[in-house]
C-alpha cells in the first residue's frame, strides 16, 4: 500500500504544496502553524481541490487535474481521524461505528464490528452516548468508525491533544497497533517532538512560500 501525493493549492496569500511519496507505516506532516499541514490531508481525503497535482493510492488515480480525475471522498477509502473526534451527537457509539461499514462495499469491510471493538477495547461503550465520553474513549470510537468503513489507509489530524495526558500512552498504543498488525498506511499530523519521534517512519517538512 503506498501513497503518491503530489498537490498544491493557493489558499489566500500562502501557496500549500507538499509532495511525498509513502509506503507503509507513519508519515509525518511537519512545519509551522498555518503552513498548510491539515489542507493537504484535506485534499488528500477530497475535501479540498488542489489547484494542480494528484493523488494516489496503491496505484489508484484519487485526483488528477490533468486528466480531470476527482473522487468524491466517500469512494477514496480513506478514513480520516479529526482532533475533536466529530461522532455524530445524535447516535450512540454502536450507531456511530457502523455508519460508515453501511455504506462501504461489502468487498471493502475488512474488518468485522466485533473485530474492531476487540482491538479497541471499546464493547463496555456501545450503548453509551457520545457527550458522556472523555476523550481519549471518543477518539478509539472515531478510530472504530474509520476501520469500519473499509478504509485502506488513515489520515489522523493532531489526534491526541485532546485526550488527557494519562490516556495519551494508550492511544499512541493504539496507532501503533494498526501500523504493525493491521499494517495500514498512516498520515498523521502533530505539532509535539515526542509524539513525532515515537511515531514516524519518515517526516515531510512542509515550507512556507506565499505566492
Ligand atoms: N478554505 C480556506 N480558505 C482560505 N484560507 C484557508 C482555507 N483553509 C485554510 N486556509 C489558510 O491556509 C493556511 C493553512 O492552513 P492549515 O490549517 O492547513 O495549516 P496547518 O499547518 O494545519 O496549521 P495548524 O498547525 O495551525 O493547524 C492558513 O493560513 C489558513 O488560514
Amino acid at each position: 500500500m503506498s501513497f503518491d501525493v503530489d498537490v498544491r493549492k493557493t489558499l489566500g496569500d500562502h501557496v500549500v504544496a507538499a509532495r511525498f511519496v509513502a509506503s507503509d507505516g507513519i508519515t509525518l506532516l511537519w512545519g509551522p502553524s498555518g503552513v498548510g499541514k491539515t489542507s493537504v490531508l484535506n485534499m488528500i481525503a477530497g475535501l479540498m481541490r488542489p489547484d494542480q497535482g494528484h493523488v494516489s493510492i496503491d496505484g489508484q488515480m484519487l485526483f488528477d487535474d490533468s486528466a480531470a480525475i476527482n473522487l468524491p471522498p466517500h469512494r477514496r477509502r480513506i478514513g480520516y481521524v479529526f482532533q475533536d473526534g466529530r461522532l455524530f451527537p445524535h447516535l450512540r457509539v454502536r450507531a456511530n461505528l457502523l455508519y460508515g461499514h453501511r455504506l462501504a462495499a461489502p468487498e471493502n469491510r475488512w474488518m468485522s464490528l466485533q473485530a474492531v471493538i476487540d482491538f479497541l477495547g471499546i464493547e463496555h461503550l456501545l450503548g453509551r452516548w457520545p457527550g458522556t465520553l472523555s476523550g481519549g474513549e471518543a477518539q478509539r470510537v472515531a478510530i472504530g468508525r474509520a476501520l469500519l468503513s473499509g478504509a485502506r489507509a488513515l489520515l489522523m489530524d493532531e489526534p491526541l491533544p485532546s485526550i488527557d495526558p494519562a490516556r495519551r500512552e494508550g492511544i499512541m498504543d493504539v496507532i501503533l497497533r494498526i501500523r504493525d498488525e493491521l499494517v495500514l498506511p498512516i498520515v498523521y499530523v502533530t505539532h509535539n517532538p515526542a509524539e513525532a519521534d515515537r511515531l514516524a517512519t519518515r517526516k515531510i517538512e512542509l515550507m512556507p512560500s506565499s505566492r
